[in-house]
């Protein structure tokens, strides 16, 4: 067996796309999804893996400008339509796409990689580390009472159909991208895939619904979801899917919550992935009966450790050096004195004594600001030479409101 990987060609897109999907399942995507995908997907940048004529790995990235603590957007390559064809697996195909797209990106001067993984255990050794955790939930509405806070808040709800309320619910979405790390602003097209609503996105459920909220004609939240009716022996059942609820104040936001626990022949709202400091969880009267459960969301991956941790801002003063461990992109490694503040940081190669010594795995999951360095510490992942050097290191990494990242990719 020969593999060679190129650049993709236009030409050969249908061919590398049936290879990523054969290695999902083989389930054919909706053509109206493909051809959205196919118009999103920049060959120049994706990577495919041939035995001859045959496709047989895949690897995408696509530009993306995302939220890093601090409130700014910083440029980051997102990581996606990852596949090795059953026939070539564990024969090292996905290791030498990884490590051309990571010297790829270093040579775009692109420094960070981010992805959502299919399963935990594939990237960490590319040096990927976890950095975002996101919430499920099946809330049971008829036990469990959502108590919202009391006061007029002037909120109507309007339901418009989704292609309809599409740009009012962009509007809301780009006003929130700012305020959390790891939201990614929208590039246009993927606002399509947000709505798109074929049989396989349906699921026995019904059209995707959009319910706008509204304060004095202007819109301050929206909410996107799917209603599946469920009958028993015991009668109606159903359930709502909560697909997105944003709302721009807390009145707006409980308005939207209070409007699906509400809906009529539903006993509980499902959802995949909220954040995990979502408000909802303080407002509800019994919270073991929403099912909580995490799952890692996020990765991120610092291909060029001196400029992105010069990138961002930090919660508190900071100036210490960090010994980075690299095996995968060597020229990460070694020591890196970062010194900032929240209104900006320089991070330069220096000779001096380490504080920190850290592999760039756990780097990135510290990166957004939502896995604490001092966890990682006591989990024997960071290890500190100068004491002290992790409290002011954890807390300057850290953010108030947790990384989430609720945009598909
Ligand atoms: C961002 C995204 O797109 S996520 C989507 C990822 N794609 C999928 O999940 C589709 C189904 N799976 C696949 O296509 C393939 O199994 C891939 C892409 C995950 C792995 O491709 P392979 O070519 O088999 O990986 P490769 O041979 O380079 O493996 C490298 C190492 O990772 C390990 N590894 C690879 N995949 C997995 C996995 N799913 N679970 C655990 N370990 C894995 C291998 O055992 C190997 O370990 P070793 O170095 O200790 O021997």
């Amino acid at each position: 067996m020969t593999v060679e990987l190129r650049v993709l060609q236009p030409s050969e897109w249908d061919n590398w796309y049936e290879g990523l999907e054969q290695a999902f399942g083989g389930v054919r995507q909706a053509s109206e999804r493909r051809e959205l995908i196919r118009e999103l997907t920049d060959p120049t940048r994706a990577i495919a893996a041939w035995d001859g004529a045959v496709s047989v790995g895949s690897a995408g990235s696509f530009g993306f400008d995302v939220t890093v603590p601090g409130g700014s957007l910083v440029r980051m390559a997102g990581v996606s339509e990852v596949s090795v064809a059953a026939t070539h697996r564990r024969r090292g195909v996905l290791t030498s796409m990884m490590r051309r797209q990571l010297d790829d990106l270093r040579e775009w001067g692109e420094p960070i990689a981010i992805l959502t993984a299919s399963e935990p255990a594939i990237y960490g050794r590319f040096g990927y580390g976890v950095a975002s955790w996101q919430l499920m939930c099946e809330i049971d509405t008829s036990r469990v009472r959502f108590a919202e806070p009391e006061g007029p808040d002037g909120i109507t709800l309007r339901r418009v159909r989704p292609a309809d309320g599409l740009a009012a619910c962009e509007a809301i979405y780009a006003r929130t991208v700012p305020e959390r790390p790891g939201m990614i602003a929208r590039v246009p097209g993927w606002d399509r895939l947000q709505i798109m609503d074929s049989a396989e996105d349906k699921a026995g459920g019904s059209d995707l619904q959009c319910v706008l909220a509204e304060r004095d004609g202007e819109t301050v939240g929206y909410t996107l979801f799917r209603n599946r009716p469920v009958w028993d022996n015991a009668g109606p059942k159903g359930s709502i899917q909560l697909t997105d609820l944003y709302g721009l104040d807390p009145a707006a936001y409980s308005a939207l919550w209070r409007f699906l626990w509400g809906i009529d022949l539903t006993s509980s709202i499902t959802s995949q992935n909220r954040p995990v400091d979502d408000p909802w969880l303080h407002l509800v009267s019994d919270v073991r009966r929403c099912d909580v459960r995490t799952w890692e969301g996020l990765y991120v991956r610092l291909v060029d450790v001196g400029t992105a941790l010069a990138t961002r801002t930090y919660r508190t003063g900071v100036d210490l050096v960090l010994e980075v461990e690299d095996a995968f992109c060597p020229w990460n490694e070694g020591r890196w004195r970062l010194s900032g503040d929240s209104k900006g940081a320089v991070c330069e190669r220096t000779a001096d004594a380490a504080d920190l010594v850290l592999s760039v795995r756990e780097l990135g999951g510290a990166y957004m600001g939502g896995i604490s360095l001092s966890s990682l510490a006591a989990a024997g992942l960071v290890r500190e030479v100068r004491p002290g050097a992790l409290a002011q290191a954890s807390a300057a990494f850290g953010s108030d409101v947790a990384p989430w990242v609720p945009h598909n990719f």
